[in-house]
């Protein structure tokens, strides 16, 4: 034991703070962890876990219209937001305590505080100053605001779980995950709903021709798509509404605004100018492969650090740093071939590289498609279609991408990313026999 206060101090319990704090107390380090605000962080307090919740309960409106053709009758069909919304800040409490729980069974000093440093080794934890020999930093992300007057009348991601009532008209400012994912599930919770992007293009990292499957689907459902038209001014309407003007001097107007424009690093107000602590142009915090900042015992993973802004990558980062600094088993996250999903309705999910990638970086490229109705749409009459890319190195025959949209990407993708990442050729994929009738046998079946 140290002549600090602890071995270990993590500032922020979220993905990567949580996991880091939990890996090094079971290395038998002493750990103290500050959380401002709830144990869990964002994606379980507001992101992935309450988004995903509203999804499903956003999806059941096809589900059941789709439900008469097989059959059912579904009388007095109704929704109620109170109650979607009650029961999934519910789980959201009941996920929080399983977090706080497994902090306090590991015997992780848990300070519902926030912490901000004073020099190297101290910090300022609400009242009381703690030493430490070695510091985290998975302080994470917040939502981006637009640089125009008026971005105060706008809610983020922050608030959207907890409205009152759902809008019969919104604006989703913003192309990319969270725009995307917020503007199936108030579409199909009933609102009007309009996707207004500053460029021409959603979804930068996905692959082309999947965007475009999903924005033809959405449109079809109803969702409005207006591009290339940043905000100039925001104004709040009498009757609490929003009207937005553009910089091309276009008026649009709804009962409310989301800003979902990308997630700038934690990194205001802790003082690491003063401790030395480097940050990118981007503020967020400059780390090397092991996570170590420019000062030798301060440390930094997830969102805070921009790498990439996902749970797992968060939570792999604080691992390693865990059993790299505590456990005598040095090791760094590997970035290469990290699947992703956006859950939109219907879902993306990618691994590897795009098309537009491959054919940038690659001598030859191969593509293969599957473009299909799946069995349950063409009987349910949904005039939608899946579309499957894969993406081969001619040279090696390796499978170096895989893109798809239709329903139960995401679940799909993350055993097909196992393939991927294990550098398979596209004739190891053709050996596999598929499991019919799936969805997922057209991967084993594109010729
Ligand atoms: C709406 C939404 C949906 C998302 N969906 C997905 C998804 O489906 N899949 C996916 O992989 N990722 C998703 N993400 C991203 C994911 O939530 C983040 O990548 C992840 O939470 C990052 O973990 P983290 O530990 O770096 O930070 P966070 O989880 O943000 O945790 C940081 C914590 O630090 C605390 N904190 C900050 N400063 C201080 C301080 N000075 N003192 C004490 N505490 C402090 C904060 O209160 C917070 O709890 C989503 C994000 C959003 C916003
Ligand atoms: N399914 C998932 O895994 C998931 C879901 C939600 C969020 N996330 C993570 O959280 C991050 C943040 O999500 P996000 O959707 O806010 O960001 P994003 O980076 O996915 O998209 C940001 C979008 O906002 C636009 N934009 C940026 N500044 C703008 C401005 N001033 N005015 C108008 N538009 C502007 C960008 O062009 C882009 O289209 C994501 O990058 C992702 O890593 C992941």
């Amino acid at each position: 034991m140290s002549d600090y206060d602890y071995d270990y101090f993590v500032i922020g319990g979220g993905s990567g703070g949580v996991r880091t704090a939990r890996i090094a107390a079971g290395h038998g380090a002493k750990v103290g962890l500050a959380e401002e605000y709830r144990v869990g962080g964002t994606c379980v307090i507001r992101g992935c876990v309450p988004k995903k919740l509203l999804i499903y309960g956003a999806h059941f409106a096809e589900d059941l219209v789709d439900a008469e053709r097989f059959g059912w009758t579904v009388n007095d069909k109704s929704f109620d937001w109170q109650t979607l919304r009650k029961n999934v800040l519910e789980e959201v409490d009941r996920i929080e305590g399983a977090y706080t729980s497994t902090l306090e069974s590991h015997k992780v000093d848990v300070f519902h505080d926030r912490a901000v440093f004073q020099d190297a080794h101290t910090l300022k934890v609400g009242d009381r100053t703690i030493t430490a020999d070695k510091i985290c930093i998975a302080t994470g992300a917040r939502p981006g605001r637009f640089p125009c007057e008026g971005q105060e009348h706008a809610i983020t991601s922050n608030e959207v779980f907890h409205l009152e009532k759902l809008p019969d008209s919104i604006l989703i400012a913003g192309g990319g995950y969270i725009a995307n994912e917020f503007a199936g599930i108030f579409n199909e919770l009933g609102s009007k709903v309009t996707v207004v992007n500053r460029s021409d293009k959603l979804l930068r990292a996905y692959d082309h021709s999947v965007v475009e499957r999903m924005m033809h689907i959405a449109t079809i459902k109803g969702i409005e798509f207006v591009y290339n038209a940043p905000f100039a001014k925001v104004e709040k309407r009498e009757d609490g509404g929003v009207r937005v003007t553009t910089e091309g001097g276009e008026t649009l107007e709804a009962d409310l605004l989301l800003a979902a424009i990308g997630r700038p690093p934690n990194t205001d107000g802790l003082n690491l100018e003063d401790v030395g602590v480097d940050l990118t142009d981007k503020g967020a915090i400059r780390v090397d492969d092991a996570s170590r900042t420019s000062v030798d015992n301060i440390f930094a993973v997830g969102d805070v650090t921009d790498r990439v802004q996902l749970t797992p990558v968060a939570i792999r980062e604080g691992h390693a740093l865990a059993d790299t600094l505590f456990g005598g088993n040095p090791w760094t996250v590997d970035y290469d071939c990290i699947p992703s999903a956006v859950f939109s309705h219907p879902p993306i999910a990618q691994v590897g590289m795009t098309e537009a990638e491959a054919r940038d970086t690659l001598g030859g490229v191969e593509i293969y498609t599957s473009d299909f109705r799946a069995m349950k749409n063409v009987l349910a009459n949904r005039n939608e279609r899946s579309l499957y890319k894969l993406v081969v190195d001619s040279a090696t025959r390796k499978l170096v991408g895989a893109h798809m949209i239709g329903p139960d990407a995401p679940e799909i993708m993350q055993a097909l990313a196992i393939a991927v990442k294990a550098g398979l050729t596209k004739e190891q994929v053709d050996a596999t026999v598929a499991i019919h009738p799936t969805m997922a046998e057209e991967l084993v079946l594109m010729r």
